[in-house]
């Protein structure tokens, strides 16, 4: 990989008999946004924790920027901003004074500290709202001024644990745009763990799907569906007016790029090697059928995650800490189907 600024090689992290982080190896880029993706109890924080220097691994090592995390944590640090998933600021102080006093406490001359948190207030887009005291800051306020208390330390690489945690909708997307943003002006590297997958669909050039400590995939959403859905990589699914005959359902599968139909109502969906949506659409018009709808699927988190966890949840896993996407009983249920 070229110019790697995140090297995990072996981490591994057991608390007592529990491990936690199995043998986690893995580079990220300079400029790379990557989402470290899995349910609850998955290892993301501690894996986090192992990076910042934080928590000591039980074997392996994690490089950040060329530093070993555990021998040298105070470099580490000084490389890394780190966002936990709650940020707590003086609610009887303003954003503006709230940010000058950490850029003070990290050692930002005085004659610089002023202006440059209102820059960065501005580039959070709370330049509107920096005199405002913060205990009447909304949660996504909150979020954008812990990003503003983390980037006002100049750092290469920052790193959010569930960023969008208790944010409404459209504050998650523009949370998610503006980290993007912020990452592509400034080249910044950066690491964003949660398990809200279509959240880390939206910002991340590369993810990683972690469960029960184990990396069990990382790529582009794009490379990942190609590894996983390499026999059937092209679904069709084409809506017909008229019911299909178990004949006709008979005739598909005679197609050579055909490998599965399944019938539901009046869609026919047909997973196939090749993409040959003119010829099914043919084939379709040619028996008589009436065609209202042909869609083409291209493959989402969504099902990347499903193959996955099909093959590969282990249901014993320890730890139901809390609700959300991952909840192990969602997977029970699909596993069942
Ligand atoms: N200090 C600790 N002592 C003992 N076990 C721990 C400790 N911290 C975490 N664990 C366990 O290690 C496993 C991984 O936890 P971790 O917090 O790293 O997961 P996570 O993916 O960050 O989960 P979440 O999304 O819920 O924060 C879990 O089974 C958890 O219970």
């Amino acid at each position: 990989m070229e110019n790697p600024v995140i090297e995990l090689s072996g981490l591994t992290k057991f608390y007592g008999s529990l491990k936690a982080v199995d043998d986690l190896s893995l580079e990220i880029s300079k400029g790379e946004i990557f989402g470290l993706l899995g349910p609850n109890g998955a290892g993301k924080s501690t894996t986090i924790l192992m990076m910042l220097g934080l928590t000591e691994p039980s074997a392996g090592q994690a490089h950040i920027c060329g530093f070993n995390a555990t021998r040298n944590p105070i470099a580490v640090k000084r490389k890394v901003g780190y966002m936990p998933d709650s940020v707590g600021f003086y609610g009887n102080m303003s954003a503006l004074e709230n940010l000058v006093y950490i850029g003070r406490l990290n050692g930002i001359p005085e004659a610089e500290v002023r202006e440059r948190s209102q820059e960065m207030l501005e580039d959070v887009g709370l330049g509107a709202a920096m005199h405002k005291k913060t205990s009447a800051f909304s949660r996504g306020m909150k979020q954008r001024l812990g990003l503003a208390d983390v980037l006002i330390r100049q750092p290469e690489i920052i790193i959010l644990d569930e960023p969008t945690l208790g944010i409404d909708p459209s504050g998650v997307k523009d949370f998610l745009a503006l980290i993007r943003q912020l990452s592509r002006q400034q080249g910044l590297t950066v690491l964003l763990s949660s398990h809200h997958l279509h959240q880390v669909q939206q910002v991340c050039d590369r993810v990683g799907i972690f469960v029960g400590g184990k990396l069990l995939a990382e790529g582009n959403i794009d490379t990942l569906a190609r590894n996983l859905f390499a026999s059937e990589p092209f679904v069709v699914t084409i809506t017909v007016n008229n019911p299909l005959s178990p004949e006709l359902e008979a005739a598909l599968l005679q197609l050579e790029a055909v490998k599965k139909v399944t019938v539901q109502n009046s869609s026919v969906e047909l997973s196939c090697t090749e993409h040959i949506t003119p010829d099914l659409v043919r084939f379709f018009v040619q028996k008589g059928l009436d065609i209202t709808g042909v869609q083409q699927r291209a493959y989402g988190l969504d099902e990347i995650y499903q193959r996955y966890f099909e093959n590969n949840l282990n249901l014993d896993t320890p730890d139901e800490k809390s609700s959300g996407f991952f909840q192990r009983s969602f997977f029970r249920k699909r596993k069942k189907q």
